[in-house]
């Protein structure tokens, strides 16, 4: 069984007129797996990712998380079945609470693992897994960079021992040189705990590097999914190969690259990849 099973899942905003933010998409994600949903902005990714976690009442079709159907957010969040689903959104301030030390709202986190059953763990463990100082745990949000303060709402999702973590464009709000090594965290300490990670993002050079597979989304529907480097070398969708294009080109002739190995990825963004199990 799948961990998540999305079956022709539409959501639609009644305003003056209707919008079909999500037009009959499926797509299903394992345990120990990275799956990237990529699209331009207003294509209809975060309405899946809200639909995901409960935050979106589907208009058709189906969520369904370990064969069960995902319940709205209230009834979620009084569950503790349903904590091991966790979410990371863009803008860190919109999960963090300015008023409590950063310390605390990780033991949230941690808390809600306890009611499931885990094992102990302290804070400033997950500060220091995210790339933050142990000595940072008494300090308020305030105190820290937006950067920063990402790496602490990622801390706190993952202090919940997710087994599901649904990252709706987490680095895009982070500067550029950092982009890249976060998002290989957050791939690396999901996988460490054995969760599936959907990570949403425009970007297709970082969705390269983390994603084991691809989900291009246009317009509200799929257009193209598989293994991320099929997707990458053997695009057949217009718009993905549009998307594909607008990534610099490592041989200069205009021809796609072959499938990179993950020394080729580290290397391409910069990164050492002995720096990855720093961050
Ligand atoms: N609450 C809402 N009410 C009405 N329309 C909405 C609402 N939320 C989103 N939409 C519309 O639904 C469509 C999809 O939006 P959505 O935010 O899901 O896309 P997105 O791909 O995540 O874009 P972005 O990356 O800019 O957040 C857009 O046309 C948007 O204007």
């Amino acid at each position: 069984m799948s961990l998540l099973r999305v079956d022709d899942l539409a959501v639609e905003y009644r305003g003056a007129k209707v919008v079909r933010a999500v037009d009959g998409v499926s797509l299903s994600i394992d345990a120990g797996e990275v799956v990237a949903l990529v699209g331009e902005s207003g294509c209809g990714k975060s309405s899946l990712a809200r639909a995901v976690v409960g935050m979106e009442t589907p208009s058709e079709g189906s969520v369904q998380y370990r064969g069960r159907p995902v319940p709205t957010l209230g009834v979620r969040q009084r569950s503790n079945d349903f904590t091991s689903i966790q979410m990371v959104f863009q803008d860190p301030n919109s999960s963090l609470n300015p008023r409590i030390r950063v310390g605390a709202q990780i033991s949230e986190g941690i808390a809600a693992a306890r009611r499931r059953g885990m094992e102990a763990t302290r804070p400033e463990e997950w500060l220091e897994r995210v790339g933050l100082p142990a000595t940072v745990v008494n300090r308020y949000p305030h105190s820290f960079s937006g950067g920063q303060r990402q790496r602490i709402a990622i801390a706190r999702a993952l202090a919940a021992r997710p087994d599901l973590l649904v990252a709706d464009e987490p680095i895009s709000a982070l500067d550029a040189s950092s982009q890249a090594a976060v998002a290989e965290m957050m791939r690396k300490l999901a996988l460490e705990s054995g969760a599936g990670l959907l990570f949403i993002s425009h970007d297709l050079a970082v969705v390269r590097l983390i994603a084991d597979r691809t989900l291009v989304m246009y317009r509200g529907r799929v257009v193209e999914s598989g293994a991320t480097d099929a997707v990458w070398n053997e695009s057949r969708h217009p718009y993905t190969r549009s998307l594909v294009a607008a990534i610099p080109e490592p041989d200069g002739k205009g021809n796609l690259p072959a499938a990179p190995t993950v020394a080729e990825r580290a290397a391409w963004f910069d990164i050492v990849p002995e720096a990855l199990d720093r961050v």
